[in-house]
């Protein structure tokens, strides 16, 4: 059976992880490894592809339907021959022959998810990626979030926190989707015994957001570049943690090459609310703006902060030696927990 290790918590596998394909180890048949990115023309999809084509025994295969994605992302990356570019909705099946599965793909912003519900996109297209691990025999990735805990009652969250989610609520369509999700992952690794990883993200940023992404890191930022007022929504006092995104994404190559399944916290532990963010775009990038509180959600989580021991422990996130190649950023998951401030 599976030897891998669901957080301390047995979770036996039925069955063998499907064989791969024989083909892999034909001498006729190259050694690389194939590897599919769902979603990977996004932001951190796109970072992750980088990363992945990097390493010369990598094969990539990247599917995204554009909705959130650019091709613009991976312009480097078009006509490699170590490289593909297929446009998919993950919602219908995808038959491929591929050895490993980032299933990245799902609206993560709040403004494009609630424009566009994401429940089908993370239901029927994790579905459809499992599936196509069990057929292949691929380990497979999900990239879950931190807002499966909801409007946390715990502070900071665990990963043994259950969350605090309202089913019915605007944001229901992606924090409920995750869950089920991660429930789905889970089936598949106990009953068909498919070898799954499961990274919850926390609050990422970094270059190739979209300019009009809505997020709070990008917005901002916009705005004081445009000399609007910083639009900080009610009350302000809601804490973030921000992760910087090569960080993110050597977490998740760490995960995945590890033996962990999984669900594991990726993010940065340094906690800012959301009034001291905006004083600090502010203060870096136009002292001249003014900083204005504007209308929310009810269901907005008033706090939101990574306990990342797990990832610590397992060495996918601070402190941790990386499986192979050198370390960015010292080897830390972690950006200093305040944005650098003007001398
Ligand atoms: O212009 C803005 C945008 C956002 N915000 C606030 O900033 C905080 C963060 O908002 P964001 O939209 O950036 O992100 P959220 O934390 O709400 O959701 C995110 O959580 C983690 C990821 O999985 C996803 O990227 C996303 O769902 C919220 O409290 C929001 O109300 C503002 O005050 N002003």
């Amino acid at each position: 059976m599976s030897k891998e290790v669901s957080n301390g918590v047995h979770h036996p596998a039925t069955k063998r992880p499907p064989m791969p394909s024989p083909l892999r180890n034909s001498k006729f048949f190259q050694a690389n490894l194939r590897i599919l990115v769902t979603g990977g023309a996004g932001f951190i999809g796109s970072h992750l592809v980088d990363k992945l084509m990097e390493n010369e025994k990598n094969e990539v295969i990247v599917a995204d339907n554009y909705f959130t994605g650019s091709k613009d992302n991976l312009r480097k990356w078009i006509g490699h021959p170590r490289f593909e570019l297929i446009r998919h909705d993950v919602t219908q099946p995808l038959l491929l022959e591929v050895d490993q599965i980032y299933h990245l793909a799902c609206p993560a912003s709040p403004i494009f998810y609630k424009h566009n519900p994401t429940i089908k996109t993370n239901v029927i297209g994790t579905l459809n990626m499992l599936g196509l691990a069990k057929r292949v025999g691929a380990r497979i990735l999900l990239t879950s979030t931190s807002e499966v805990y909801g409007d946390p009652l715990e502070h900071p969250q665990r990963e043994e926190y259950w969350g605090n989610v309202n089913p019915i609520g605007v944001r229901s369509c992606y924090d409920e989707g995750k869950r089920v999700a991660e429930t789905l992952m889970f089936d598949y690794h106990r009953q068909h015994g498919i070898e799954i990883r499961i990274a919850r993200i926390f609050n990422t940023y970094g270059p190739r957001m979209n300019i009009d992404d809505g997020r709070v890191v990008s917005n901002f930022i916009a705005q004081a570049l445009r000399g609007e007022h910083l639009t900080v929504q009610a009350p302000g006092t809601q804490t973030r943690s921000f992760c910087y995104v090569s960080d993110m994404v050597d977490g998740l190559i760490r995960l995945m090459e590890g033996d962990s399944t999984g669900p594991v916290n990726l993010g940065n532990p340094g906690e800012f609310t959301i009034m001291e963010l905006a004083e600090t775009v502010k203060e870096l990038i136009n002292p001249a703006v003014k900083v204005t509180v504007v209308e929310n959600t009810p269901d907005d989580p008033r706090q939101r902060k990574p306990d990342i021991s797990l990832a610590k422990e397992l060495r996918v996130g601070a402190q941790g030696q990386p499986p192979q190649g050198p370390p960015s950023h010292g080897g830390r998951l972690q950006v200093p927990p305040r944005l650098p401030r003007r001398p």
